[in-house]
C-alpha cells in the first residue's frame, strides 16, 4: 500500500476466497523471501516437475511434505530420493493469522472447540509449497485436491505481480475473476472456494519492489495435509 493513492482493500473475489494487499510488511517479505533463498538449495531444494502433461515452467520446493504428481511423500520420490525439508511452525503461525484475517479461521489446536466457523478441525497447517516464476513462468488452471483436510490454503507472494485467475470448483474454464497479486498480499481460499480451479496466467515482470532484491516472482502456500504425522504411501 506503501504511497498508493487509493489503498488496495481486502477483497471477497467469491465467497472463501479472500485477498488480504499488502498483508505482509516489507521486512516480512525479505525474511520469507531469505528463507526460501536457504530451501532452494539443494538437497530436495529448487527443482522441474515433471506432470503428465509435460514440464511445468515453475519451478518448485516443498516442506513438511513432498508434493509430486498427484499426491504427497516424505521424500523426493520423483527426483533425488532425498527427505523433504521441515515445515516451520512460524509459517503456519502466519497462514493462521491471516486466514483469521480473512475471515476463514483456522486454529487447529483449539480443536473440536473452535466450532462450526473453523474449516480442517484439528489438522495442522504442515505443508508448503514455493513456486518460483520467471519473467515467461504461468501455472495453468488447476484444484489444489491433493490435501485430505478442507483447511483453507494461504498464499503469499513475492517480488513480480501477477494476474492470478480464481475460478470454479467446476471446471477450468469460465466464469473466473482476474486479481492482480503484488509483492506482499496474501490469499486465502477455504470453505466453498477450497476446491476451486485457479491458475496464474501471466506476471508483470519488473514490477517487483527494488528493494526486495528479487528478480521474478515467488508464491508460498501453506496447506494442511490432513495426512497425519504418520506414514503415508503414496
Ligand atoms: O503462484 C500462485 O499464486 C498460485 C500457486 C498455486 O496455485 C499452487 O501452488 O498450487
Ligand atoms: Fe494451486
Amino acid at each position: 500500500m506503501n504511497g498508493e493513492l487509493f489503498p488496495r482493500e481486502r477483497g471477497v473475489v467469491v465467497e472463501g476466497a479472500v485477498h488480504l494487499p499488502g498483508w505482509l510488511s516489507g521486512a516480512r517479505q525479505r525474511e520469507l523471501l531469505d528463507a526460501c533463498r536457504e530451501w532452494a538449495r539443494p538437497p530436495a531444494g529448487l527443482r522441474t516437475v515433471r506432470t503428465r502433461n509435460g514440464v511445468m515452467s515453475v519451478r518448485q520446493l516443498s516442506l513438511g511434505w513432498h508434493w509430486y504428481p498427484y499426491g504427497y511423500a516424505r521424500t523426493v520420490v520423483d527426483g533425488g530420493g532425498e527427505p523433504v525439508k521441515p515445515f516451520p511452525a512460524w509459517l503456519g503461525e502466519w497462514a493462521r493469522r491471516a486466514a483469521a484475517d480473512a475471515g476463514l479461521p483456522h486454529e487447529p489446536t483449539a480443536g473440536a472447540a473452535a466450532g462450526a466457523a473453523d474449516e480442517g478441525g484439528d489438522d495442522p497447517f504442515d505443508i508448503a509449497l514455493v513456486n518460483f516464476y520467471d519473467a515467461t513462468a504461468r501455472m495453468g488452471m488447476h484444484r489444489d485436491s491433493d490435501e485430505r483436510s478442507p483447511a483453507p490454503v494461504v498464499s503469499f507472494s513475492l517480488g513480480d505481480t501477477c494476474v492470478f485467475r480464481f475460478g470454479t470448483a467446476e471446471g477450468r474454464g469460465r466464469p473466473w475473476t482476474d486479481v492482480e497479486l503484488r509483492s506482499g498480499d496474501a490469499f486465502v481460499f477455504g470453505g466453498p472456494a477450497r476446491l476451486a480451479h485457479h491458475g496464474v496466467p501471466r506476471t508483470r515482470p519488473g514490477t517487483a519492489p527494488p528493494a526486495l532484491g528479487l528478480t521474478g516472482r515467488v508464491n508460498v502456500t501453506v496447506r494442511a495435509s490432513g495426512l497425519g504425522p504418520g506414514g503415508f504411501t503414496p
